[in-house]
């Protein structure tokens, strides 16, 4: 079987590249962002599907409800999917939490935040792995920060450390990984981790997690070949 892990469709605010870490605020979908879905229409094996899964905030569920269709079977909400918690960042442009992060540590909070960005990749990978819990193949839709890990492991080199900054992840565009592979999966970006953790500790803040070569903050190119000209060369954490 095979877990099926995707973005939702874009809003508003994510076409502006603000930040929303809090379920609580009403943002859905807009047209554009309806239309995306027929990129996974044609993606995901809609008639087999048997577990539905989506994190806590609406554009995520929007997204599975209406992939999925009517009748469609119950919608399982897990917050582990959900967005990092911005804290005081939260509504604000990404290059403020952006430059806040690469003047700070990945394993440090935010202001009035809950998680540093590895605590909260951390939760996201627990709940993809849990996603084996449930019968497959199944569809997971969750947000940009841990769409963009899984494609930066995809793609990434040997040896290549866990960098600060991703690529941003395309909208509804499924990565399908095997049942087989999962664990594997995950278990090797939590070791990342676990190594990033030790890094930052031994470098007591300041700049790191650079990319594997230690240049700048990636602004690095399109992690999908459908990704359109406005998503590039936006740091995306
Ligand atoms: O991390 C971000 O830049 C935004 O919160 C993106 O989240 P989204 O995938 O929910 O748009």
């Amino acid at each position: 079987m095979t877990t099926h892990v995707l973005r939702h469709g874009p809003t508003d605010y994510s076409r502006r590249y603000l930040v929303n870490g809090d379920p609580a605020r009403p943002i859905h979908l807009n047209e554009d962002g309806r239309q995306a879905l027929t990129r996974g229409w044609s993606s995901l094996p809609l008639h087999s599907v048997r577990t539905w899964m989506a994190s806590e905030f609406p554009r995520a569920q929007q997204t599975a409800n209406l992939l999925m269709g009517v009748p469609g079977p119950e919608l399982i909400i897990d917050p582990r999917l959900n967005e990092l918690d911005y804290g005081d960042f939260e509504g604000g442009p990404f290059l403020d939490y952006a430059a806040w992060l690469d003047e700070h540590r990945a394993d440090e909070r935010p202001p009035a935040s809950a998680e540093s960005q590895i605590e909260g990749i951390r939760r996201m990978l627990t709940g993809v792995l849990a996603a084996l819990d449930h019968p497959g193949p199944r569809v997971l839709v969750a947000h940009g920060l841990l769409v963009s890990v899984l494609l930066w492991h995809r793609a990434r080199t040997p040896d290549q450390a866990m960098p600060l900054f991703f690529p941003e992840a395309p909208y509804v565009e499924p990565i399908a990984i095997p049942d087989e592979e999962l664990p594997e999966f995950i278990g090797t970006l939590m070791n990342d981790l676990e190594g990033a953790e030790r890094r930052a500790a031994d470098t007591n803040g300041g700049r790191i997690f650079r990319n594997g070569n230690d240049s700048a903050v990636a602004t690095v190119d399109s992690a999908s070949p459908s990704h359109s000209q406005d998503q590039k060369d936006l740091p995306h954490a």
